[in-house]
């Protein structure tokens, strides 16, 4: 999304009258969320609280943890990285908290927003550890698009991505992982999951926090966070944040699920909670085969098969057959199997049973 809507934010249009929560101030914007009118101070205060209560009514932290927050530079995790900040001094929450940076290796991309990263570091006084594709796999994303072309790296980072957190938060000995997802990305996941059928990850991918019997259970504190929001809240606390979209080609499918989901948002703002909630009310049918969590026999990081994405995705790149890890086919129950999985794993375990879906690029 751009920057704030000049019509949200327009004080002319509100003028003579008062803010509907403190009822003194003028108006600085309407509430993307409840169109209510309110001033600045007032949305700084809701917008605050509302996720102070998210975090308390689902145990996010204890006392004493040490909590990563994926830290892209871009808007949703400078505002986390801001707000977890506040609200674990205002509330005394007692977390450590640790900017966690990847580093894909896109040159004109994640080499500028890493500086906004650096830039946060000393800003909001967090320690910050980046961990590079390059040094965890030997490869960056620009090497791997000239080896695959722009078609399907997107597979390639989101499996990568989400590997190389779980990493850098191990080596950070954090407790949890914290992303700034927020509630257009969850409503939007809950959507594709249904569009491509995926029952497991549709019963998962509401959850606040997921990974919890893992080594790094990660959270979500955005989950009822608009984008729009997020947007203005950085606009007006003048946050320094990195609002380039990534070089490479932006996922088709997934952009026409977010437009539709804006579409839907201008008719009723509660359309995005709305679809949050039949995500989370969803019953999955007693004959659906759900696949367990595990860990990969060959990195040890989480996979629901014997072998992880991440690590078939790598196997293929380096034996100069990059598309061998991409390809995904439909299992019966709506379980999703991946022939390449056992291309690889027959290859190299002959008589393995091994079946395989999976990891995810759609799971958080
Ligand atoms: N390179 C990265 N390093 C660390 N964390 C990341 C990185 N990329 C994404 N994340 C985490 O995953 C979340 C969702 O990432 P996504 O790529 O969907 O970006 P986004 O919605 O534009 O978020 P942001 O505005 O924070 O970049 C981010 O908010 C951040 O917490």
């Amino acid at each position: 999304m751009g920057d704030v809507e000049a019509s949200s934010a327009n004080p002319k249009r509100a003028q003579g009258r008062l803010c509907s929560i403190c009822g003194e101030k003028r108006p600085a914007l309407k509430r993307p969320k409840t169109l209510e009118e309110i001033c600045r101070e007032c949305f700084y205060n809701v917008f605050e609280d509302e996720i102070h209560k998210v975090i308390v009514e689902n145990n996010l932290f204890k006392c004493g943890e040490r909590v990563a927050i994926g830290a892209s530079g871009g808007k949703d995790s400078t505002v986390l990285a801001y707000v977890l900040s506040e609200l674990n001094r205002r509330h005394s929450y007692g977390l450590d908290l640790f900017l966690l940076s990847v580093d894909e290796g896109i040159t004109g991309y994640r080499d500028d927003s890493l500086e906004t990263v650096k830039r946060n570091e000393i800003q909001y006084g967090l320690p910050l550890k980046i961990v590079s594709y390059k040094d965890l796999y030997g490869w960056t994303m620009d090497e791997i698009v000239k080896a695959i072309g722009l078609k399907n790296n997107c597979t390639f980072c989101g499996v990568f991505r989400r590997q190389a957190l779980d990493r850098g938060a191990a080596l950070l000995k954090a407790d949890k992982l914290v992303t700034g997802h927020n509630a257009d990305d969850i409503a939007e996941t809950v959507l594709l999951n249904i569009l491509r059928g995926d029952i497991a990850r549709l019963s998962r991918c509401t959850y606040i926090t997921t990974g919890e019997d893992g080594p790094i259970p990660r959270c979500k504190p955005f989950k009822y966070t608009y984008e729009k929001e997020i947007v203005m809240y950085a606009y007006f606390k003048k946050l320094d944040y990195f609002s380039t979209e990534c070089i490479y080609s932006p996922n088709a499918y997934r952009g026409f699920a977010r437009e539709f989901i804006k579409d839907l948002e201008r008719i009723r703002p509660r359309a995005i909670l709305d679809i949050i909630r039949s995500g989370e009310n969803f019953r999955i049918s007693t004959f659906t085969r759900m696949p367990e969590q595990g860990t990969c026999k060959r990195c040890g990081y989480i996979s629901s098969q014997k072998l992880c994405k991440a690590c078939l995705l790598l196997e293929g790149l380096n034996r100069g057959l990059p598309k061998l890890g991409i390809g995904r086919t439909k299992g019966h129950n709506g379980v999703n199997k991946d022939d390449e999985q056992q291309k690889i794993s027959h290859s190299r375990e002959k008589g393995s049973s091994l079946q395989s879906k999976q990891c995810g690029t759609l799971d958080f």
